[in-house]
């Protein structure tokens, strides 16, 4: 396990770029086994879920090319079936949340799909339900194999329908849409989920033959198609590496200017961090947030304290929370952090608590953050990041913070965010990997 050693108390100064999206990336490389074609995709992230992606599909037989220094060619003209059943594959799936979208265009092209339990953080219950139970409706044979832990899939032909989703669950939508495509007939998912990362996939998919509509809202309509056919897709930048490193800059107090965000579709992401009380202004395709001292958290129009919760886009992504929690502890004003989602994101608050952060946690899902207006600042601490947004969060704190810190596990964080201590120490961060 690596670990950072990060010296506090540096101001960062300068222009940083996001990576390509993680949640995104992750649904195309999967969706380019719908097609004997080949796809492009530029603007990949090399980050640790994404690498271990692209070698899953390798080792299926899917052709992979590196052809930039950040674009792949993937080819599936065919696939080794029988690799589906080793237990490499299946030990590799359950390292991998983004797996399980390799089920929707496994069956839907090949009419089978066999995937172990998916990983991915540890942050509470994880159901696939919503998956699994979309598919079925396309008219597949789903058995859970109690004894090997896994989901096997097995279908003739898929059959289009009209369904409700019981949650606009991201992946599983993801999984449903490129499932459908190929499926005899109309599709109508309501409750589907319309985060950038399904629409960027949704968009490709039509660039690929298929016939979607509705896309944006949570209401899609999918015309099967016989067959898609190659394309190229650029993927767009992480909304969360935006999003975290506005509340870096505010936490360390410095002046940078985020570049090339795709300001459009980062949805209330902007508003959220404005809500805490800081600045920051859209320059063209850019983030610019100015070096603040101070940034005061509003109160809602009645005066009661503010409350910053998750919600399906587009309400505000549950990955920025921790980011969020972090940046309240050092502005002026209280705020309530509520994760509805997830049931063990919030722990990790314990931690900066030891930091000196004044932080209730009120139960699994909800805590309040005292912000001290810089009054006392945090100081250093020696900490585990459990998954990768709390990671994150406790890089930026310990950044902010008097002194130095350790982080252990941050292949947590490498599982996300591309050269992290790389790309922040370039910009004034003093970041050690060990
Ligand atoms: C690889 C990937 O893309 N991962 C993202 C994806 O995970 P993933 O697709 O696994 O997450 P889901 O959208 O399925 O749901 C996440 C959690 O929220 C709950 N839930 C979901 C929808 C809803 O309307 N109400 C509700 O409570 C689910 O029960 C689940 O516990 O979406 C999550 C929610 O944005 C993000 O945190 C993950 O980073
Ligand atoms: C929870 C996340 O990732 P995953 O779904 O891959 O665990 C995340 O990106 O914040």
């Amino acid at each position: 396990m690596a670990s950072f050693i990060i010296e506090g108390g540096h101001r960062l100064a300068g222009d940083i770029h996001p990576q390509g999206a993680k949640n995104e990336v992750l649904q195309i490389i999967c969706a380019t086994l719908l097609t004997a074609e080949k796809v492009t995709v530029h603007n990949v992230p090399n980050i640790l879920d994404v690498n271990n992606l692209i070698q899953l599909m390798r080792d299926m037989g899917v052709e992979v090319s590196k052809t930039g220094i950040d674009t792949y060619t993937f080819q599936a003209t065919r696939i080794d079936t029988a690799y589906l059943e080793s237990e490499e594959f299946l030990k590799k799936c359950s390292s991998l949340r983004g797996s399980v979208m390799l089920v929707g265009p496994m069956v839907a092209r090949f009419g089978k799909a066999i995937i172990s339990k998916p990983g991915g953080d540890k942050i509470g219950r994880r159901r696939l339900d919503t998956h699994f139970i979309g598919i079925q409706n396309l008219g597949v044979d789903f058995r859970y194999n109690e004894e090997a832990g896994t989901f096997e899939i097995t279908a003739d032909r898929l059959k289009g329908t009209y369904m409700l989703l019981d949650e606009a669950s991201v992946t599983g939508t993801a999984n449903i849409v490129m499932a459908a495509v190929l499926a005899e007939g109309k599709t109508t998912i309501y409750n589907a989920a319309c985060e950038p990362y399904v629409q960027q996939l949704c968009r490709m998919l039509n660039r690929m033959g298929a016939k979607i509509t509705g896309i944006a809202s949570n209401l899609l309509t999918i015309e099967g198609v016989k067959e898609l056919h190659g394309t190229e897709h650029t993927i767009l930048p992480d909304m969360i590496e935006v999003g975290s490193f506005i509340g870096m800059a505010a936490m360390t107090a410095s002046e940078l200017t985020i570049k090339n965000v795709s300001y459009e579709n980062l949805g209330i992401i902007p508003q959220c961090f404005r809500r805490l009380g800081i600045h920051l202004e859209q320059q063209g395709d850019d983030i610019y947030v100015p070096a603040q001292e101070t940034y005061e958290i509003e109160s809602f129009i009645d005066g009661s304290i503010m409350t910053i919760a998750d919600a399906p886009w587009p309400g505000l992504t549950p990955d920025l929370l921790s980011v969020m929690l972090v940046v309240a502890t050092q502005a002026k004003g209280s705020v309530l952090i509520h994760q509805k989602m997830f049931e063990s994101r919030l722990f990790f608050v314990d931690k900066l608590i030891d930091m000196g952060a004044q932080i209730i946690l009120c139960d699994p899902h909800r805590a309040v953050v005292i912000g001290h207006n810089r009054g006392f600042r945090l100081h250093g601490g020696n900490m585990t990041s459990p998954d990768i947004r709390a990671g994150i969060a406790l890089l930026i704190a310990a950044m902010s913070a008097d002194g130095i810190s350790r982080i252990h596990n941050i292949e947590q964080i490498d599982r996300g965010y591309q050269d992290i201590e790389g790309r922040l120490n370039a910009i004034g961060a003093r970041i050690t990997r060990i």
